[in-house]
C-alpha cells in the first residue's frame, strides 16, 4: 500500500468560517511530511538534543505551577544573531542534512535554522523577530506535542519595548523585559490575541503583516484550551527557518516596528 500525502493548506486570512480576526500573512500547513519522514525527523531532533546532553525525558509541569520544570533549549545552525552586539555573526555549525525534507517544502530560500526544545509548560515571550536581521518570512516547523501559538497586533507599547536600549541576551529576537502593557492604555486597544494551535508536523509561515506588525509567542503554561477542551502539553520541538541578512537593512511597509526606520529617525544628521 502506498501512502499519499494529505497536505492541507489553510490560508487563515481568508478563512471566513471562523469568527476570529486572523492575522494577515499567516499560513498553516498540517501534515507537512509523510509519516516516515516525520518519524526520521523526530529521531534526528532527539539525537541532536542528546548530543548536547539535553534531557528530553518528558517531565509534566503540574497544573497551576508558576514555572515549568525545565527551560527551553535552542541549537543554532547557520549564521547566528549575537544579542550582545545586535549583529549577525558566522556560525560554524551548518544546517544538517536531515532537515532537507522540510527545507524542500519551504516557500522561500533560508540560510538559518534554530532547533528548539520546549519541555511541557515552557513558552517564549511575545516578540517580533528583528526586521533588519531576518528576511520577509519567519517559518516555524513544529514536532511533537501541539501548542497554542499566540499572535497579537503590535502596539506602541511593543515598539517601546523593542527600541528600549536594554535587550535580553539569549532570546530569539527582541524580547526585552519590561512592565506588562497597561490595559487602560488606549494604544493597547484592539490588541486582541489570536491563538492558533500548531500541531506536530505542521508548518507555520509568517509573512507581511503578521511577520512585521504582530507579535508571536507561546504562554508558559501546563495546558492549552482548544475548542473548549483542556489539553495537557507534552514535549514540543520546533525548527525556526529564517533568511539572515548580513546587510541589516529592512524595507518593509511597517515603520512603527522596524528597527531600520527607527535607527534612521534617531540618528542625528551630521
Ligand atoms: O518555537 C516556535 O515555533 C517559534 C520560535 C520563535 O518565535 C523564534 O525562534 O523566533
Ligand atoms: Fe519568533
Amino acid at each position: 500500500m502506498t501512502w499519499e500525502a494529505t497536505i492541507t493548506t489553510v490560508e487563515l486570512a481568508t478563512h471566513t468560517a471562523i469568527h476570529h480576526r486572523y492575522p494577515q500573512g499567516l499560513t498553516l500547513t498540517e501534515n507537512l511530511l509523510s509519516p516516515e519522514d516525520y518519524d526520521r525527523v523526530l529521531r534526528s531532533i532527539l539525537s541532536a538534543f542528546h548530543a548536547i546532553e539535553c534531557d528530553t525525558s518528558e517531565v509534566i509541569t503540574p497544573r497551576g505551577a508558576k514555572k515549568p520544570k525545565r527551560k527551553r533549549t535552542a541549537i543554532h545552525y547557520g549564521p547566528q544573531f549575537d544579542y550582545s552586539t545586535n549583529h549577525v555573526v558566522e556560525n560554524p555549525t551548518p544546517i544538517p542534512d536531515w532537515m532537507a525534507p522540510i527545507i524542500t517544502k519551504l516557500p522561500v530560500e533560508i540560510n538559518q535554522a534554530t532547533l528548539q526544545y520546549y519541555p511541557p509548560g515552557a513558552g517564549i515571550p511575545p516578540h517580533i523577530d528583528t526586521h533588519s536581521c531576518f528576511g520577509s518570512h519567519i517559518i516555524s516547523y513544529s514536532a511533537g506535542s501541539a501548542v497554542a501559538f499566540e499572535f497579537k497586533p503590535a502596539t506602541s507599547h511593543t515598539a517601546e519595548k523593542m527600541f528600549a536600549p536594554r535587550r535580553v541576551k539569549g532570546g530569539p529576537s527582541m524580547t526585552p523585559k519590561s512592565p506588562s502593557p497597561d490595559p487602560n492604555d488606549p494604544s493597547e486597544a484592539g490588541s486582541q490575541a489570536v491563538e492558533v494551535l500548531l500541531p506536530g508536523n505542521s508548518l507555520c509561515v509568517m509573512e507581511n503583516e503578521v511577520r512585521y506588525a504582530w507579535t508571536h509567542g507561546i504562554r508558559s503554561r501546563a495546558t492549552d484550551t482548544i475548542n473548549g477542551q483542556t489539553v495537557p502539553r507534552g514535549n514540543r520541538f520546533s525548527i525556526t527557518f529564517r533568511y539572515v541578512s548580513f546587510d541589516g537593512v529592512c524595507k518593509c511597509q511597517f515603520p512603527n516596528w522596524c528597527d531600520t526606520r527607527h535607527q534612521a529617525e534617531n540618528t542625528p544628521d551630521t
